[in-house]
């Protein structure tokens, strides 16, 4: 298993992260407390600042040696040569793998589909990203799942993503169920310090 394929995966939010230092400064310590993967993650709209901030991004991960993933948007991915997470209504995650390369890491939302996850696995998808699970202040109308489908998604051998109110006493039960990584919004950036969050989350992973 790569690097990568196990651990916390963060994903950054514009309002827990609202200017440039504050982003750096908050994904700076998630990296040094040890996360496998952060996404850039900014339905802002403001294209220039996306821009500014995932080559910022791009930066700080390759100085980590963390890979940096953006969302949803195909076409910046390919200017920085970063991984791309794609939900439903995201564009071709075949047209994505044909621009990005057979190295690049492209992930897929599932929601709690066995479905969504076959189609997306056929399609090339590097990881398979599954939740909500829990109540999810980030995204709360999110479509709710069940932890039985991490078991039931074993069988496409990618790493399982799980996604959606995931915090310090949820974990365990998380990871038991079968996920590889644990995607975080609020359980990180939501902390007045992100480092320690990390620290106690990967703490928690462990038990
Ligand atoms: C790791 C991970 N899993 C799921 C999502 C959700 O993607 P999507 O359904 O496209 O919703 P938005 O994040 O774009 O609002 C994700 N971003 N990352
Ligand atoms: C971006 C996102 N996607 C979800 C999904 O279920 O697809 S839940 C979610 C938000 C995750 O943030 P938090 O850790 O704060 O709940
Ligand atoms: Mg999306």
């Amino acid at each position: 298993m790569t690097q990568w394929q196990q651990g916390l995966y963060a994903l950054t939010d514009e309002h827990l992260m609202p200017d440039d230092a504050t982003l750096i400064d908050r994904c700076e310590a998630a990296l040094d407390a040890g996360i496998a993967l952060l996404q850039y993650r900014d339905k802002s709209g403001d294209e220039g600042k996306r821009e500014r901030q995932a080559r910022a991004l791009k930066a700080l991960c390759d100085h980590y040696d963390t890979p940096l993933i953006i969302n949803d948007d195909a076409a910046l991915a390919w200017r920085l040569g970063v991984g791309l997470h794609l939900g439903r209504s995201d564009g071709s995650i075949v047209r994505a793998r044909k621009a990005l390369g057979p190295e690049a890491i492209i992930g897929a939302t599932c929601q709690d589909s066995l479905e969504f996850a076959e189609q997306s696995a056929g399609e090339g998808a590097s990881y398979l990203a599954f939740g909500r699970f829990y109540p999810s202040r980030t995204k709360p109308d999110a479509p709710p799942a069940d932890l039985a489908i991490l078991a039931q998604v074993a069988r496409f051998n990618l790493p399982r993503v799980a996604i959606g109110g995931i915090d310090a006493d949820n974990i365990d039960a998380t990871v038991s169920a079968g996920a590889d990584l644990i995607a975080l919004v609020h359980g990180i950036f939501g902390h007045d310090d992100p480092g320690a969050a990390v620290r106690r989350l990967n703490q928690a992973m462990k038990r």
